[in-house]
């Protein structure tokens, strides 16, 4: 959330929200009554090209279809779009009206009813979710509009002569990096959320404040808004990077006997922004700051998924946010989550990946857009602009239809090739998933089931077939390293554990010289053996003496050649057994992994399902390319050189 609140909100706000909110068609119905158990509704806003990011030609990269689908260009194939369906989709030209009249305000009336409610913005950065929630004075968004309703509303059943007697409070406060930090009180430090013995969850300490006019709102949210600009400022992108949560409570008591009490909460969340730091390339602070955001989001995702297929767990303790959410997720609590996206080409790569975690279905469909797009264009000229206003029945602001006509999609063809780059590893992460481009999450129990063990049989197979090709090259090998000529200038690799002080070292060849396997073995039998690697002097080639850390450094370029391709592959397929099955504590008895890299695996894992090779790894976040190097090679190392001396 952008966390500077517009001046000007106090009163144009306030005016521009009672416009919307004084048609209020609120009303407590059914108080009592017990309701069914609600999903998770999601709803997509796609934003418009905003001031200044759309070029001359700039045509979007994904469009609507009708009131609950959308389509965007699929970049692997141009003839082709990808169209997703959800529970509402809000186009460009959706108003903030649209957007709270059709997902917002129907659940608000729920909260009479002692139920609780939850509102989440979700999206990349700058895709508009502020924008969705907060909005300007001049386009009043979710929160001052619910707040102008309920407040009336809680006015109107809360009147002398009626049955209840009505109040309401605000808390505001932001989860920063697993951090609860109470926004009206910032001294207060991390505060814990627990839960009471009938499922409230509850934050002692946490700062309530009684509103009973939109002002009284103003006065305690626009200073604990400034709070967090603050941090803001001093943390770089702090209010982007944090879960920014209003809470609104609804408490009601019987004026008469039996005396009943009822208290319905009203969450209203603005996401911090979704990334992958893969491509963001961050580091230190912001890197964990990213880890937090990208755990909470992903546990989001758990939670909200398995909500919405049934199933018996539901993993709200595995994050803070989903832990506070807990009792207004899921049960009888009405939520929605509002995923924000943006048209332009360059946060194609951010929609995509913000589809696919609020999707709940998706279908490849044939459509060749770049030839529609010209069609459109073609038939526009031909039937000229009356006829074209006469064949638009919606309004400018209601979403899209199936019958409109539709805007052309931005070609990916000239995509850029650090795009294109990323677009592979996506495309690579959704192969490895099994999943032909449909999102793992949002697939039903069985299907995942059936995909994961055809992923498992491919890899496999392909495991299979790379031993077979190692064998074949080391047989190649084996039978050069025996020729008499080559004999002359080579001497056989030998590996011995790392932990050796003196080896006999030679900087690595450019030809790689693997010892023919029974070699090996006579070798291994011996653990004290030496290691013998062939270096160039002046031309011709000696043996020399250095210590153990000297000859890692001048065996580093070709340390997997100096492994029979047997151990290596043994000890790869060790590092595999353990990244798929180990636990996080089993992981860090692996080199170069500390307990938070584990806890990242041991999530890919969970999102992913199981790594396929031990590259595989590069994919967790903060695994960079030289991280990986080093813990490959610390790793096969090692665990071969085990191998070698303990044969299994
Ligand atoms: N529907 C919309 N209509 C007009 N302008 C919009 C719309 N949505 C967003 N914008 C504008 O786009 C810009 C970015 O939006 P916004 O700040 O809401 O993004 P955000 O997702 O909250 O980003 P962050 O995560 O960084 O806070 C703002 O200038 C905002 O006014």
């Amino acid at each position: 959330m952008d966390a500077e609140v517009p001046a000007q909100l106090r009163r144009r706000g306030m005016a521009a929200a009672t416009s919307g909110a004084g048609r209020c068609r609120l009303s407590k119905v059914g108080a009592g009554r017990r309701p069914p158990p609600a999903r998770v509704r999601v709803a997509v806003r796609l934003r418009p090209f905003v001031d200044g990011t759309a070029g001359e030609n700039d045509t979007p990269c994904v469009r609507g279809l009708d009131s609950c689908s959308l389509e965007i260009a699929n970049w692997r194939n141009h003839q082709e779009t990808l169209k997703y369906q959800f529970d509402a989709f809000y186009g460009e030209r959706s108003s903030q009206q649209d957007i709270y009249a059709g997902s917002v305000q129907p659940i608000l009336r729920h909260l009479l009813e002692g139920q609780n409610a939850s509102v989440l913005a979700y999206g990349p950065t700058g895709a508009g979710k502020t924008h969705t929630m907060l909005g300007s004075p001049e386009q009043p968004g979710v929160i001052p509009r619910a707040l102008m309703d309920l407040l009336q509303l809680t006015r109107e059943e809360g009147a002398e002569g009626r049955p209840w007697a009505l109040s309401v409070t605000m808390s505001y406060l932001e989860i920063y990096q697993e951090k609860v930090l109470d926004l009206l009180d910032p001294a207060s430090g991390d505060l814990v959320i627990r839960e009471d013995c009938r499922g409230n969850i509850l934050i002692p300490g946490l700062t309530q404040k009684p509103i009973t006019s939109f002002a009284d709102f103003e006065r305690h949210f626009l200073p604990a808004s400034q709070n967090r600009t603050v941090g803001a400022t001093r943390l770089n992108q702090r209010s982007s990077r944090s879960h920014a949560v209003l809470l609104v409570k609804v408490d009601q008591r019987e004026r008469l006997a039996p005396f009943r009490q009822r208290e319905g909460k009203l969450y209203l969340i603005d996401l911090a922004g979704s990334e992958d730091n893969r491509r963001t390339g961050n580091k230190g602070l912001r890197l964990k700051e990213s880890g937090a955001i990208n755990t909470s989001l992903f546990v989001l995702g758990k939670v909200v998924d398995a909500l919405n297929q049934g199933l018996p767990r539901v993993p709200y303790r595995d994050s803070k946010l989903t832990r506070l959410l807990q009792d207004s997720l899921g049960g009888s609590a009405h939520s929605i989550l509002i995923a924000n996206i943006a048209p332009e080409r360059r946060f194609y790569l951010d929609t995509v990946s913000a589809l696919n975690f609020a999707a709940r279905s998706k279908e490849v469909i044939n459509r060749p857009f770049t030839n529609e797009s010209l069609q459109l264009h073609e038939a526009k000229r031909a039937r000229g602009p009356e006829e074209e206003e006469i064949g638009s029945p919606e309004p400018p602001a209601a979403p899209a239809s199936a019958s409109q006509k539709l805007s052309p999609l931005q070609k990916l063809s000239s995509m850029d090739p650090a795009m294109l780059e990323r677009l592979l590893s996506l495309d690579r992460l959704l192969g490895s998933q099994g999943s032909q481009g449909t999102p793992l999450l949002s697939t039903p129990r069985r299907e995942r089931m059936v995909l994961m063990k055809t992923v498992e049989e491919k890899n496999l197979e392909i495991e299979r077939l790379k031993m077979k090709q190692k064998e074949l090259e080391a047989k190649v090998l084996a039978q050069e390293a025996t020729d008499p000529k080559e004999k002359e200038n080579c001497s056989p690799i030998m590996l011995r554990p790392l932990g050796r002080r003196t080896v006999t070292v030679a900087k690595p060849l450019k030809k790689a010289v693997v010892m023919p396997l029974q070699l090996i073995q006579e070798q291994a039998a011996s653990p004290n053996a030496e290691i013998h690697i062939l270096k160039r002097k002046g031309g011709k080639r000696k043996l020399e003496s250095l210590d153990a850390s000297e000859s890692e450094e001048k065996a580093n370029d070709c340390w997997e050649l100096q492994i029979s391709p047997e151990l290596l592959t043994q000890g790869r397929q060790k590092i595999l057994d353990l990244l798929n099955k180990g636990s996080a504590r089993d992981l860090r008895s692996l080199q170069r992994i500390g307990q938070k890299k584990a806890q990242l695996i041991v999530g890919w894992r969970e999102l992913h399902g199981p790594f396929s090779q031990v590259e595989d790894l590069g994919r967790v976040e903060g695994m960079s390319g030289k991280h990986m190097e080093s813990f490959l090679k610390a790793n096969i190392l090692g665990l071969a050189a085990g191998l070698r001396c303990h044969p299994s």
